[in-house]
């Protein structure tokens, strides 16, 4: 049976723990699950595309679509914006696809906000010093800013009481494999079908 409505996964925990890794994995195994693409201000890096890694936009820009109502949540990370554009993903949810919210904490937080019904994951590092070793081993920032993202780390462990599950990721193929349960234990959530199968019945 078709459903009528997808799931809002919420996938967040600290920079370098490996959500985008994890995310890349989940995709290779065709699991049906959309990607939002996430809108920022940082400047690409090496190898990004724009409209594939992110959409890279000016900070005029990022405001006017906050100010337009585009954005699902928000947030400033590291003196960058960050933020989830809405029509896809209420376009995929609407639709009976289950979308993944790749986000920092303080977006996860607004989103729980506005979609209660969505199921929220931390992704956690075996350590804080493997998060350094992975931050520093992607190459992708200065020393300076892989300490404030370390920084910011801390906080985000701090407020992983916010989520309804805590995945580790010790091992990609294990961390798949955790979310890969759960989102399939979600999707048999009585709440989420009772009214669709009660129908059934009332035809
Ligand atoms: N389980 C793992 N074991 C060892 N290395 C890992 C693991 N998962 C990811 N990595 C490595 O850690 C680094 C950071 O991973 P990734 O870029 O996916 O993190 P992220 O959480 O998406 O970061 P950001 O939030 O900054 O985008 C990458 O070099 C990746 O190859
Ligand atoms: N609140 C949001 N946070 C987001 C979004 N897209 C990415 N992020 C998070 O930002 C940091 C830094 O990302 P990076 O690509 O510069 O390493 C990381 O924690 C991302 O998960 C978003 O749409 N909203």
């Amino acid at each position: 049976m078709k459903r009528e409505k997808g799931l809002l996964i919420v996938l967040s925990g600290p920079s370098g723990v490996g959500k985008g890794t994890v995310c890349s994995a989940l995709r290779e195994q065709d699991t049906h699950i959309r990607y939002s693409v996430s809108a920022t201000t940082r400047h690409p890096r090496a190898g990004e595309v724009d409209g594939v890694n992110y959409f890279f936009k000016s900070k005029e820009e990022f405001e006017r679509l906050i100010q337009d109502g585009e954005m699902i949540e928000y947030a400033q990370y590291v003196g960058n914006y960050y933020g989830t554009p809405r029509a896809y993903v209420e376009e995929m949810i609407e639709k009976g696809h289950d979308v993944i919210l790749e986000i920092e904490v303080q977006g996860a937080i607004q989103v729980k906000e506005t979609f209660p019904e969505g199921v929220f994951i931390f992704l956690m590092p075996p350590s804080l010093k493997e998060l350094r070793n992975r931050l520093a081993g992607r190459g992708t920032e200065s020393v300076d800013l892989i300490d404030s993202r370390m920084t910011v780390a801390r906080e985000e462990i701090e407020l992983m009481d916010k989520y309804d599950y805590v995945v580790e990721n010790d091992e990609v193929h294990l961390a798949v494999d955790r979310i890969k349960s759960i989102v399939t234990a979600e999707n048999c959530k009585k709440d989420r079908l009772i009214h669709q199968y009660q129908s059934l019945v009332k035809e």
